[in-house]
């Protein structure tokens, strides 16, 4: 029987039992989301594969159904194979999902293109952008792949790896040009403790997944500093307002940025010591360098290497960053973390957080509140004014 037609379970079908097929899928990156997201699918019935570079750790997870390294008490279900041979990784799975390092996927995709059969479907797992291009990860695979878009999908969420390789429940969006594409990783993407719902928006989706690192590496260093919860919540506030700002310049919906791949993942990774963000944020925080930070970090902190080319994207679209840019300063050493307070450094009474829902664009200022910046202007300036003149 051919790996893409095994049975894996029995469910109850119009005409009594069927069985249901397991579906032959890959995984790619056997890092702490890898692996886990390897589960997810393993425990969701399919038939996974997990590639991973080092010979010594598929043997471990093959044989002793564990990665000590990366999920230290966890065990994997009984199925799931790793191998350190990318051919014998993918073989003929219908679906391969990716989660390495941002920028390290080029230079893996000479490599994996010729392995990709014509209806593989590619899932981008990661949460970074390329530096030098600025590219996001679903381009970087379309462009290196040599695939059409409709292949695609990526997947994002609040999603910390070690909470879900512990079952607790949680949710994700997977988001492909194909409705189609979307719902079939989702189905597939789905467990009893995981559930994956479906949109078309991949640009909101991925840069989502991209934004709120760099929002959860400024929480980090407010933690860092010994700032409360009141700094917290206007970053994360304001963080969400600047990343919906920069997702709806390049063409993403603003409700993605207020569902799960946004304000669902800004919750979870600034809040969670789990988070490799954050966690970097904090050591900056705590007066470390960023030579030291990286030195420290065993595992991708992906927001260290996605501040410069989301820095560059938003200067092209003219999008205002200034936790973005305070990170990036603070990173460069020009900024001491203690002088952090990015909502500090705007003139404008018109918070970024306050939008009209209509979903439109708030930088110019609403009818309702343009009357009241005017006073403020002319107060600035020495000059009575009346609210409503
Ligand atoms: N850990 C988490 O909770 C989540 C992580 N992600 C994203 O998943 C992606 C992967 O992150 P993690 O698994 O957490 O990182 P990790 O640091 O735990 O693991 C990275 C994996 O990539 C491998 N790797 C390193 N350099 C490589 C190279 N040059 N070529 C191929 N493989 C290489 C490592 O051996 C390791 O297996 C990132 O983009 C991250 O943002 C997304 C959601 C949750
Ligand atoms: O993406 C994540 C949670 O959704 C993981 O965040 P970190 O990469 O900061 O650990």
């Amino acid at each position: 029987m051919a790996r893409t037609e095994r049975v894996a379970r029995v469910a109850r079908g119009k005409r009594g039992l069927v069985a249901v097929p397991t579906r032959a899928v890959t995984v790619l990156g056997a890092g702490s989301w890898g692996t886990t997201f390897a589960k997810i699918l393993a425990d969701g019935g399919s038939d996974v594969t997990l590639w991973a570079r080092r010979p010594e750790l598929a043997r471990e997870i093959t044989e002793g159904k564990r990665n000590s390294d990366y999920l230290p008490g966890v065990n994997l279900p009984q199925s799931i194979r790793a191998t350190a041979d990318l051919a014998d990784a993918v073989g003929q799975s219908s679906m391969v999902f990716v989660s390495i390092p941002s920028q390290t996927l080029r230079s893996n995709l000479a490599a994996l293109a010729p392995l990709i059969g014509p209806n593989t479907v590619v899932v981008s797992l990661m949460k970074g952008v390329e530096k030098g291009t600025g590219l996001r990860m679903s381009e970087v695979l379309e462009l290196g792949l040599g695939i059409d878009r409709d292949r695609l999908a990526v997947a994002s969420g609040p999603n910390l790896a070690l909470e879900i390789a512990r079952e607790q429940p949680t949710a994700a969006v997977v988001s492909s040009a194909s409705l189609g594409t979307a719902e079939s990783v989702a189905m597939v993407a789905s467990n009893r403790y995981f559930r994956s719902f479906v949109n078309t928006d991949v640009i909101g989706t991925e840069f989502g997944g991209v934004l709120k690192n760099l929002i959860a590496v400024a929480i980090g260093i407010v933690d860092g500093v010994g700032y409360g919860e009141n700094t917290k919540a206007s970053i994360i506030t304001r963080g969400l307002a600047e990343m919906t700002d920069f997702a709806v310049a390049y063409g993403g919906r603003p409700e993605t940025m207020s569902g799960l791949a946004g304000l669902g993942d800004l919750i979870a990774t600034a809040s969670s010591p789990l988070s490799r963000n954050n966690t970097a944020g904090r050591l900056l925080g705590q007066g470390y360098s960023f030579s030291d930070v990286v030195e420290r970090m065993h595992q991708t902190a992906e927001g260290l290497s996605s501040v410069a080319p989301i820095l560059t994207l938003a200067a092209a679209r003219g999008v205002d960053m200034p936790i973005v840019q305070q990170v990036s300063q603070v990173l460069a050493g020009t900024l001491n973390p203690r002088d952090i307070a990015p909502h500090l450094t705007t003139d404008s009474l018109e918070p970024q957080g306050e939008r009209p829902n209509d979903g439109r664009q708030n930088r110019g200022g609403s009818a309702l509140r343009r009357p009241f910046q005017r006073a403020f202007d002319q107060l600035r300036n020495g000059r009575r004014g009346s609210p409503s003149d």
